[in-house]
């Protein structure tokens, strides 16, 4: 019998990626293996959503390796195993559907082209609801998501990448406008996921929420990976609460006071 071992879930090895002629991140070395949980940390600017990016397909390779699931990134093999719940939550004004039907959309991916019933299936259909059901929005299903708020809209996203039932889920903020008790109903699903084989990355500004799961952290800094490792071991400049990057987003160094007055003032 012949025993073959599973790929790395990702392997980057000297990986860039960028958007045209400009690269964003750059000497990427990276292997994530099955039931990770890994918290990508860093300033705002610093290439943490363009990696993630990269690792979809959606940014451009500039050099290097790139595997997801032992296939090319951007390939179909490797997309059809990744759920991707993006950064920014455009559902309002973009589309005009309900949380059900945007939840459903995580299953074509599933779906065979010759077989397009299936996502009408009786099956798909309650994979659906469960996984409205298991972000807390399974009575809100039939409403248009324009009428949702931004941290409803961001678990329709959640739920619409739960029902692909990814291998590895790549998540860009994916707490952020999300209320604490929900915030604690995303990690114990996350942690439920991870017990049943799956492998998770997660952009966050907000490693606190997500301590309790996350494995392994990976600062993203200037372009590059600064740290890579057990997230209690990050230096103090590498926590989640470093916001901006130094060199490209500097933090403004005072604020007219004139703002901070709450009372009188021109209107
Ligand atoms: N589609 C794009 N085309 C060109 N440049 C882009 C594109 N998306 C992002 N960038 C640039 O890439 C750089 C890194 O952006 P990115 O969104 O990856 O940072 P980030 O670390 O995720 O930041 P944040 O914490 O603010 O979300 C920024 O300078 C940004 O302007």
């Amino acid at each position: 019998m012949q025993v073959t071992s599973a790929p790395p879930v990702i392997e980057l090895t000297g990986a860039a990626f960028g958007y045209g002629d400009r690269t964003v991140v750059r000497d990427l070395d990276l292997t994530v293996h099955r039931g990770e949980v890994v918290a990508v940390l860093g300033p705002n600017g610093a290439g943490k959503s363009t990696l993630v990016k990269g690792l979809l397909g959606l940014a451009e390779q500039h050099a290097g390796s790139a595997r997801v699931l032992g296939h090319e990134v951007g390939s179909a093999e490797a997309r059809a195993g990744i759920g991707y719940v993006p950064q920014r939550h455009t559902l309002a004004s973009a589309v005009r559907a309900t949380a059900a039907e945007i939840v459903t959309m995580g299953r074509t991916v599933r779906t065979p082209w010759w077989a397009p019933w299936r996502i009408r299936s009786a099956p798909d259909r309650a994979l659906v609801q469960e996984s409205l059901a298991v972000v807390g929005l399974g009575d809100l299903s039939s409403h248009d998501v324009a009428t949702l708020s931004g941290g409803q809209q961001r678990r329709v996203l959640i739920a619409r990448a739960l029902a692909s039932r990814p291998d590895v889920f790549l998540m860009d903020e994916p707490t952020a406008g999300v209320d604490r008790g929900h915030q604690q109903v995303l990690v114990a699903v996350m942690r439920r996921l991870v017990e049943r084989g799956a492998t998770l990355v997660i952009v966050t500004h907000e490693l606190d929420a997500l301590a309790d799961i996350v494995t392994r952290a990976v600062v993203v800094r200037a372009g590059g990976i600064s740290h890579d490792g057990p997230p209690d071991h990050l230096a103090p400049d590498d926590d989640a609460h470093a916001h901006h990057d130094d060199e490209e987003d500097p933090p403004p160094s005072s604020v007219p006071t004139t703002i901070l007055t709450t009372k009188g003032g021109p209107r």
